[in-house]
């Protein structure tokens, strides 16, 4: 269980009277990239929530190196689809940057270099200066993920992040986080209601149904996606395996 980062062990969760999620058993280990896909409303962002110790289980509990989580922690980053409400439009991008590590008590003389460190991870170097307002979308997605990055943490929690960018730019963070990953060793939990973008960046994806019963739990269905690494825009979409699994995932999402 060494490598187990985080583990949900039959984590079932009701907000306002109802099931949401039914129990849900799943771990993700070290390093790996999880996608979790499904009909609006079926629970994606609930599961992370639990993850991020936003939100108790009303059932079951979520472990992170084998201990409950009972409330956020540094160590647990959290990436909104909303990034225009996520970082403070009265600082710059480097001051967006720092909030994390004023949050973590780094020495203010640590501060600057590992600001410009995460900002060049992100290629945001030449913008350190400017303030969201003055950014593209995508690049504002970046402060984010920089900011994220900059705390160091165990696991990356990301919900919908690249669901209001324009397709082009989606395209292009997509390729910019798995490299992230493949660099950094990152572990990342990755919320979408986009099935390509699942098999495209996950190295699995659990798909959840909506209004779960004893009979069809939340689980649908957890599938592995052996297609090689790096993956590119052009050839892993083409991939007979890609087009199987996407194939097999239509399915489950009930089409
Ligand atoms: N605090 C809350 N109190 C009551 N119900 C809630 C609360 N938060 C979420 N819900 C309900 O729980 C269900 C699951 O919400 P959640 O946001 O996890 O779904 P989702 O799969 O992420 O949806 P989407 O893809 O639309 O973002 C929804 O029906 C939602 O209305």
């Amino acid at each position: 269980m060494t490598d187990s980062v985080l583990h949900f062990d039959r984590v079932a969760i009701e907000l306002g009277g109802r099931q949401i999620l039914s129990p849900v058993e799943l771990t993700v280990k070290r390093g790996e990239f999880v996608c979790v896909i499904g009909p609006s409303g079926c629970g994606k962002t609930t599961l992370l929530r639990a993850a991020a110790g936003f939100v108790t289980p009303s059932g079951g509990s979520v472990r992170r190196k084998g201990a409950p989580i009972t409330g956020p922690s540094r160590e647990v980053a959290f990436v909104f689809q909303d990034y225009g409400r996520a970082l403070l439009p009265w600082r710059t991008v480097q001051a967006n940057v720092s909030l994390a590590l004023e949050a973590a008590n780094v020495p203010a003389a640590e501060r600057p270099a590992r600001i410009a460190h995460v900002l060049r991870t992100v290629g945001l170097q030449a913008h350190a200066q400017k303030f969201p307002a003055q950014l593209s979308g995508g690049m504002q997605q970046r402060v984010q993920i920089a900011r994220c990055l900059a705390q160091r943490p165990d696991v990356m929690l990301m919900d919908e992040p690249f669901g209001a960018l324009d397709a082009m730019t989606r395209e292009t963070l997509q390729d910019e986080l798995a490299r992230l990953v493949r660099e950094e060793g990152l572990t990342v939990m990755f919320v979408t209601h986009d099935l390509e973008e699942a098999l495209y960046l996950g190295d699995r994806v659990i798909a959840l149904r909506s209004n779960p019963t004893p009979e069809l739990p939340s689980l649908a269905a957890l599938i592995d996606v052996p297609l090689p690494q790096p993956r590119d825009q052009l050839s892993t979409k083409e991939h007979p395996e890609f087009l199987r699994l996407r194939r097999e995932l239509y399915h489950y999402l009930g089409h």
